[in-house]
């Protein structure tokens, strides 16, 4: 769990960092969006004290993050950013192992700790384990470098746009790994993005940032149905609010019995999938199939009724 107290960073006379306050349970991810400018990278990092606080005080389950030298503080603390920082002279399993080679760990568990991470994030180990970084793809690298961030298995992850030069597809897969990761083993993770569908998808709370200030800080749907201003509106996309809503809910949540055509969607999709198969396809209903067998279907009326935002 991350406590963060009233945390302020100056700057000469700019004010980085004003007055945030926030909490991160333990276990949740915490998704910090914003424009650029607005102070989102300087929040994560007073977390580590790669930046000191002007003033405020942050705990990391219930202890200040001054208590301890900041190396070793850091150790504890996944950390991955946008442009992987690998080290250039080391090799993918050299890098990886970094912290737990910090920490002591034998050889054997080291190299079946770098297996597992590389098979992970469909990396084949026998391909990958040797190779510098410089002979890889930018996606690759930052897989590696995400892979580095989980090697010691931190209770705490912080990570700053770590998907930004992912493709769409690579991206889709490591947000999924991320997601499966973070269930596993409970790890507390604060993601700093500024793609707003990022923050939905992955955020059990999202906070808006904008000029060193936190505007809100709520899970996607309070967000999405209650923005706390004009301007965490206007991020939003008002134009974009109602399939950002569906995005939020799994077909299975929507099942009702009764006929529909044509090839289903699994009941792990979401909702906006749904609306989305039924309108290129023209029909007014789709299958919901789960492990390959059909459990019922999803209208398009009743998607449309939920989709409706407040009326104005
Ligand atoms: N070391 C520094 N010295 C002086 N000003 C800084 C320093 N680091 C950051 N700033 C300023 O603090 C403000 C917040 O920067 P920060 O990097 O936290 O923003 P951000 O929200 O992460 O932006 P982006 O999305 O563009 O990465 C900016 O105005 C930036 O210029």
């Amino acid at each position: 769990m991350i406590e963060i107290d009233g945390i302020t960073k100056v700057y000469g006379k700019a004010r980085a960092v004003d007055n945030v306050s926030l909490t991160v349970e333990r276990g949740e991810l915490a998704a910090i969006v914003g424009t650029s400018g607005s102070g989102k990278t300087t929040l994560m990092r007073m977390i580590n004290r790669l930046v000191e606080p002007t003033s405020g005080t942050i705990r990391i389950d219930g202890r200040d993050n001054r208590d301890l030298p900041a190396y070793e503080l850091r150790r504890g603390i996944g950390y991955a950013i946008q442009g992987h920082g690998l080290f250039p002279h080391r090799t993918v399993a050299e890098n990886i192992a970094t912290v737990p080679k910090l920490l002591g760990w034998d050889r054997k568990k080291r190299d079946d700790r770098v297996d597992e991470l590389l098979t992970l994030f469909n990396l084949e180990p026998e391909l990958y384990r040797d190779r510098m970084p410089q002979e890889l793809s930018g996606g690759q690298k930052q897989r590696i470098g995400v892979a580095r961030a989980l090697a010691a298995e931190p209770a705490l992850l912080l990570m700053d746009e770590p998907f930004g030069a992912l493709d769409p597809i690579i991206r889709a897969k490591a947000q999924e790994d991320l997601l499966k990761i973070q269930r596993q083993f409970s790890t507390t993770v604060v993601l700093v993005t500024h793609d707003m569908d990022e923050a939905i998808l992955l955020g059990h709370r999202i906070g808006v940032m904008h000029e060193g200030k936190l505007l809100q800080y709520a899970p996607p749907a309070e967000i999405i149905a209650h923005p706390a201003s004009d301007f965490v509106n206007e991020l939003l996309g008002t134009g974009d609010k109602a399939f950002r809503m569906l995005s939020l809910t799994a077909a299975s949540k929507m099942v009702e019995e009764g006929p529909a055509e044509g090839p289903p969607i699994a009941d792990t999709a979401s909702l906006r999938d749904a609306l989305a198969q039924i309108l290129w396809t023209g029909r007014d209903a789709v299958p919901v199939a789960r492990d390959g067998v059909i459990i019922g279907r999803i209208t398009r009326e009743r998607l449309l009724q939920r989709a409706e935002g407040p009326a104005s």
